[in-house]
């Protein structure tokens, strides 16, 4: 249960946020610190359920779209994704309080120092790691372990609370060892360096799973300043004749209705629906607006375009004896919920099969700046004989009964290569000017084809970490070496094999970010300015991943609540309130 209100139609307000998730959460907790700021979050979505709350049951969450989530599909991939459903992918966004922090794996990785000097280096004065780096440390609660080597790096008494994984399986530690026999150090990757390997912290606080609306939301609704109301659908962002963001205007139970803003809108509603509610109100590409019949406000070419996500591979998988990686029975037997209930520990309290990440750098160039992450998940994608995992990930059913079925029921592990820095980029345009219709996601995956080059190479490392003495005798690793589907006509193993399997079963990590890019004002592509002001109006902020002008080099949660947070001061500082 989250407690939300139902404000009065045509209610002004200082502030209107729209979206209640990563970013939202923080710039609403931010800007109601002021109590002579009036702040109202509007949120498409409803409460989150009781399980979502539950780590391990977080895949139950992701199929059930309709009710917590937006039914998202990208649109046909043309260079990628020949194994999946329609070779488009399910591109999940959390619907509800929290966003897509309520309903994604909890990984807190913040990416790399060079990430955010790059986006300083581009003119975006104040994102500089120094800089932001304050700001990871304001939101953090960090209960993970600390060393002389960490510490500097992390806050402690922030609202988000940042743990240790409180249950893993033997794969977790001979992840690790793994690492150290190729020669990489084993490390808390969100402190002095990224490059190595390491067990995820994870967004979850004494077991429980923690949305950004958790955590600075909930705590502060007894501000008599700050309102929530869910099932709120913004449909366009209204503006005054100056072009000044004066309001919005809102879908709640069916019925059309507007509130308004006397300081300022802020657009915190994704890297997917923040560009699609600019574009519905009549900033983009004026020819794009033109051809929907959409009245051009600001010709602003950028909108929905330099959209960046992770590519990462999965079906890279071994087979393993009973007992080394994840199965839903031990999830779901008896032991598991009563030590969940009485301790609060065991496999329902840590994401499901989430066991490792590791960054290295491949190609030549920075050594402190990876080009691969790789996730290894302790889940064999038959060892639910095809029921969730499969459908989930969006295989086509002749893929998974030629590759996966028939390891069916045995336990596994996948080790997912993942770009860091893809070179392809995608879209996001609108399908119609109705408000109601999904908008075109097309990711463009691997239409770069250096990402195809590099991603070989990151394919021979996964092989390298399985095959280590490690993971083939202590945990008795055997790599599925069937031919995949599409892909038998070249010789098992050569680079061209390697090739057509990338092609093939490559897929996103749903990290969708870049489609309202900050940048200086001379990029024709720029958007937002680095204090996130959308370019050619007044009272209007993009403040969420859309606003990266490159993707953060790991997973893009924790970056997106720091966006929250430094475009919380930005606001402040601009309305005289720091
Ligand atoms: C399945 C999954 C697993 C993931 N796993 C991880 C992980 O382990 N670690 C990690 O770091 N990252 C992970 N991510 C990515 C991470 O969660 C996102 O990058 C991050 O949450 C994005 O934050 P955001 O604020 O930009 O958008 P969101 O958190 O998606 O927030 C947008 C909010 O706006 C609302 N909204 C949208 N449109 C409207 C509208 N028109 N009117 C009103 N409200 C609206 C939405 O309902 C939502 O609440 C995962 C994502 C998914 C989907």
């Amino acid at each position: 249960n989250f407690p939300t209100d139902i404000v009065e139609d045509d209610v002004s307000v200082d502030f209107i946020i729209v979206g209640s998730g990563s970013a939202g959460s923080p710039v609403a907790a931010r800007l109601s610190e002021n109590p002579a700021w009036e702040v109202l979050v509007l949120e498409a979505g409803g409460a989150p359920p009781a399980e979502s709350r539950v780590p391990g049951m977080m895949l139950y969450s992701m199929p059930d779209y309709g009710r917590y989530g937006y039914n998202y599909r990208t649109t046909p991939q043309k260079y990628s994704q020949f194994n999946y459903v329609n070779n488009a992918n399910l591109f999940p966004r959390g619907k509800l309080i929290g966003g897509s922090s309520a309903v994604n794996f909890m990984m807190y990785n913040r990416g790399n120092r060079y990430d955010y000097d790059r986006w300083a280096a581009l003119g975006n004065n104040g994102w500089d790691y120094k800089t932001v780096l304050k700001y990871f440390k304001k939101s953090e609660n960090y209960r993970g372990r600390i060393t002389p080597e960490n510490t500097a790096y992390h806050g402690v008494g922030g609202p988000m609370t940042v743990e240790s994984k409180r249950y893993g399986t033997p794969l977790a530690k001979a992840y690790l060892d793994a690492g150290r026999e190729l020669g990489y150090p084993s490390l808390d990757t969100n402190a002095a360096s990224q490059m190595g390997f390491n067990t995820p912290d994870v967004t979850v606080k004494d077991g429980l799973r923690q949305s950004a609306a958790e955590s600075f939301i909930k705590p502060n609704l007894h501000r008599r300043n700050l309102r929530i109301q869910s099932d709120s659908q913004v449909t366009k962002v209204l503006f005054d004749r100056n072009l000044r963001a004066i309001g919005v205007e809102y879908k709640h139970r069916n019925r059309v209705r507007r509130a308004y803003a006397r300081k300022e809108v802020v657009l915190s509603a994704g890297a997917v629906d923040s560009p699609k509610l600019l574009l519905l109100s009549g900033v983009g590409p004026r020819q794009h607006l033109e051809a929907l019949g959409i009245r051009t406000l600001v010709d602003l070419p950028g909108v929905g375009q330099n959209f960046q996500d992770h590519p990462s591979i999965f079906g890279i998988c071994w087979n393993v004896p009973k007992g080394m990686a994840t199965s839903f029975q031990r999830l779901l037997g008896p032991a598991s919920k009563i030590e969940y209930i009485t301790k609060r520990s065991g496999p329902l309290s840590a994401p499901f099969g989430m066991e490792g990440n590791a960054w290295v750098r491949l190609r030549e160039g920075d050594p402190t700046f990876p080009d691969m992450q790789f996730l290894i998940a302790s889940l064999s994608i038959g060892v639910d004989f095809g029921l969730l995992i499969s459908p989930t990930v969006g295989f086509k059913r002749e893929v998974y009964n030629d590759y996966f079925k028939p390891y069916q029921g045995q336990e596994g592990f996948n080790i997912g290569p993942m770009l860091t820095v893809p070179k392809s980029r995608g879209s996001i345009t609108l399908r119609s000017n109705d408000p109601a219709d999904p908008p075109l996601i097309d990711p463009n995956f691997l239409s770069h084809p250096d990402d195809v080059e590099l991603f070989l190479e990151g394919v021979k490392f996964a092989l390298a970490i399985g095959n280590t003495t490690v993971m083939r005798e202590r945990i008795g690793a055997r790599f599925n070496d069937r031919p995949v589907t599409g892909c038998k006509h070249l010789s098992y193993g050569s680079d061209d094999y390697w090739r057509c399997f990338i092609r093939r079963m490559a897929s996103t990590t749903y990290h969708p970010a870049g489609t309202c890019k900050m940048a200086p004002e001379s990029d024709p592509g720029s958007v937002v300015s680095s204090r996130l002001l959308v370019r050619g109006v007044s009272g209007l902020r993009v403040i969420d991943a859309s606003i990266m002008p490159f993707i953060t080099s790991g997973n893009t949660n924790a970056p997106s609540i720091m966006i929250g947070e430094r475009g919380a001061d930005f606001i402040k500082e601009d309305h005289g309130f720091i």
